[in-house]
């Protein structure tokens, strides 16, 4: 369904000079150096598979997605969304992709939701009668109706990426581009996006590529997970190989009501022991060290009024990998 066969993208950046006549003469400059976003990724997503790409800032998780949904021309490598290619036949992959970029929206911030809606409808020639099923649909799974008529700048981060997530799917297409449409977003808000794109996946089979910093998205969303770092793919596998392949520590975090006095300098299993604020967060190998054990263990040192189950960040899971 999404196939990327060596696929590059280098950006050249030119130098700049500092003040009025250097901003001049670097608009001369060839001086340049290049920087290697996406450097030969190559990857094979099957139709209905849901897979997280994941990877530090700057790895080139959203240059990949650009490249995969025709905004941006790869330098080199050869790209099949659906049978086609992004860069050759950018309107006819349009139709079958829906693209969400967390960071940025894509309605009309001054129009209401519906208004935006609207729009995309006439834009894709949606038929009234599947864009009325469709509204009726997302308002059931998303409860958008509630917020139609409220322009998009007024809506909070929660209803707006929900608005921005049923308008990816107006013209109901079989591929699903998300770039982080979690980011920012509190508990409740995260459940209700994470159980929609589910649902999208397992009864609609959506094929979803999903990049994200929070590991949670992955655990409860992805099947399978491609790591990239410095634009290149370090690993390509299920959650299983990744915990696996580097045996993912698990985090506690514990709030003790007066700080202990004594704390272990090691302890078998424990890998990383350190305070953030008034939190003591033990990074573990439940391979090595059970978690009523450890639990057991943090009682001795002082009487905890809060204990906090956590799962590693991405940064921290792309550290292990190196
Ligand atoms: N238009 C551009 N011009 C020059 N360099 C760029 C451009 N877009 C991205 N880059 C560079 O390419 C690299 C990859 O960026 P990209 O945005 O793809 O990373 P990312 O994995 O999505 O990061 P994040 O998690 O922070 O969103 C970075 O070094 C970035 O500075």
């Amino acid at each position: 369904m999404i196939v990327a066969d060596q696929l590059n993208k280098h950006f050249k950046i030119y130098e700049t000079k500092k003040g009025f006549i250097g901003s001049f003469t670097s608009l001369l400059s060839t001086k340049h150096h290049v920087v290697k976003a996406v450097n030969d990724i190559s990857f094979n997503i099957q139709e209905g598979e849901f897979v997280g790409y994941i990877g530090p800032n700057g790895a080139g998780k959203s240059t990949t997605i650009k490249m995969l949904s025709g905004i941006l021309h790869p330098t080199g490598g050869s790209i099949k969304v659906a049978g086609l290619s992004p860069q050759k036949r950018r309107k006819d992959v349009a139709k079958k992709i829906g693209i969400v970029f967390g960071q940025r929206t894509q309605l009309w911030w001054d129009l209401p939701l519906r208004d935006s809606f609207d729009i995309l409808k006439e834009m894709y020639k949606v038929p009234d009668t599947k864009y009325q099923a469709f509204l009726k649909l997302y308002d059931d799974m998303l409860q958008i109706g509630q917020f139609m008529n409220t322009p998009v700048r007024k809506l909070s981060l929660g209803q707006r990426m929900r608005g921005d997530l049923a308008a990816a799917m107006i013209h109901n297409p079989d591929v699903l581009f998300l770039d982080e449409p979690t980011i920012g977003l509190d508990v409740n808000a995260k459940t209700s996006i994470r159980s929609f794109l589910k649902e999208l996946n397992t009864n609609e089979k959506k094929t979803i590529l999903l990049t994200t910093h929070d590991m949670d998205d992955i655990e409860q969303l992805c099947s399978r997970v491609i790591v990239i770092n410095h634009g290149q793919i370090v690993l390509d596998g299920s959650l299983e190989d990744l915990r696996h392949n580097i045996g993912l520590p698990s985090v506690i975090e514990v709030q003790y009501r007066e700080m202990p006095k004594h704390l272990p300098a090691e302890l078998d299993g424990i890998e990383k022991m350190r305070w953030e604020d008034d939190k003591l967060i033990l990074m573990y190998d439940r391979s090595v060290l059970s978690s009523p054990s450890l639990l057991q263990e943090v009682a001795k040192w002082g009487e905890p009024v809060d204990i906090q189950m956590k799962e590693p960040d991405i940064e921290e899971v792309i550290q292990k990998i190196y």
